[in-house]
């Protein structure tokens, strides 16, 4: 990353909009063992209370994350020259600060990739990242069918079939959030540097690995945010508004961001399980109780994404798809 002068530092910081912006009580998150199998009524509860979660015993082979974490490291290392041929993202590809194409900006590079065998990575992150997305992506639909068997949904793959499918438009990415030096502790006057500003993931479930830099903050009920303590052992889990949708508002899609450190390099990987772009996104009839009315018009993923894909980050992309319901 360039260095900056003071004037264009000032994009990168946001002001705590109220004088606390930190939870009274601050919440544990949820943890979920995978191997226990009473982790199923605490996955709902966790989706319920806050869309997000921490998953320990997921079954994600320690080789796969170092060997993807090591091959992240090495291409955010390479000159700037090299990481451009892979940009500007549209939406895939190698991205600078700028996230996508409406203005949004953080301290940030990132790769972002189709979740899908046969894409075009840079160079060595074929294999690597197919192992990874697919292990991750196997942890992601045991949680989804959890979800769903806690739930008493019939089939129990009701979710995770949408990420299984050949058409899944499932994607992956890797954010890098170098240290700030330009970004003083004595100048900060409690401002933040954003690295990934405030947003809601559109799709089903995001799951998220980092590297024990810290900067990833949920927003909680009472419009506090919380920071979440990093752990590179276990992953964490989002619900995403498509999930929000298909349970009728039941599974909170999660507001979240992330801080720049200023200090320590951050990494994340994360991948967005999405539907296949024919799908419909609905309410199920079968979590519907009695009169119950659909919090959302109904639409497809293709609709929901171009739509989402047109606007800011931190746009309420749901309200345009939410019903007016009489009271
Ligand atoms: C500003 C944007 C970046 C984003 C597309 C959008 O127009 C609004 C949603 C953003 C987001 C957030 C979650 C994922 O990181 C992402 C890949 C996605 O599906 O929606 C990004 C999009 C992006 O970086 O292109
Ligand atoms: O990089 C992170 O830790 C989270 C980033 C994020 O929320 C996203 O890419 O959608
Ligand atoms: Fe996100």
């Amino acid at each position: 990353m360039v260095t900056l002068s003071k004037p264009m530092i000032e994009q990168f910081l946001v002001k705590p909009s109220k004088p606390n912006t930190s939870p009274l009580v601050i919440p544990d998150i949820p943890l979920i063992d995978l191997s226990k199998p009473e982790s199923k009524h605490h996955l709902v509860k966790a989706c319920q209370d806050f869309g997000f979660f921490k998953v320990v015993n997921h079954g994600v082979p320690t080789k796969f994350i170092n060997e993807l974490e090591a091959e992240a490291v090495k291409f955010f290392s390479s000159p700037l020259a090299n990481k451009e041929k892979f940009g500007p993202p549209n939406p895939f590809g190698y991205g600078n600060k700028n996230i996508g194409k409406n203005g949004d900006v953080g301290w940030v590079e990132y790769l972002l990739l189709k979740a899908k065998p046969e894409s075009d990575y840079p160079e060595n992150f074929q294999g690597i990242v197919n192992d990874y997305v697919t292990s991750v992506k196997t942890m992601a639909c045991e949680i989804l069918e959890l979800l769903a068997d806690e739930l008493k949904l019939q089939p129990r793959n009701v979710f995770s079939k949408l990420l299984k499918d050949e058409q899944s438009d499932s994607v992956f990415r890797v954010n890098h959030y170098p240290p700030c030096p330009e970004f003083h502790e004595t100048e900060k006057n409690g401002q933040k540097l954003v690295g990934f500003g405030e947003h809601t993931d559109p799709q089903i479930i995001s799951v998220l690995r980092s590297n024990n830099t810290s900067g990833l903050e949920i927003s909680l009920r009472d419009g506090s945010w919380m920071s979440v303590p990093p752990d590179s052992e276990s992953f964490f889990i989002n619900v995403g508004d498509s999930l929000q949708v298909m349970t009728n508002g039941r599974f909170k899609s999660v507001k979240h961001r992330v801080v720049a450190n200023g200090t320590k390099s951050r990494l994340s990987m994360i991948y967005f399980g999405g539907p296949p772009l024919s799908e419909k996104i609905a309410p199920l009839p079968s979590l519907m109780q009695g009169e119950e009315d659909s919090l959302y018009k109904e639409f497809t993923w293709f609709e929901y994404k171009k739509s989402a894909f047109n606007s800011r980050l931190s746009d309420n992309r749901l309200g345009l798809f939410e019903k007016i319901v009489a009271s």
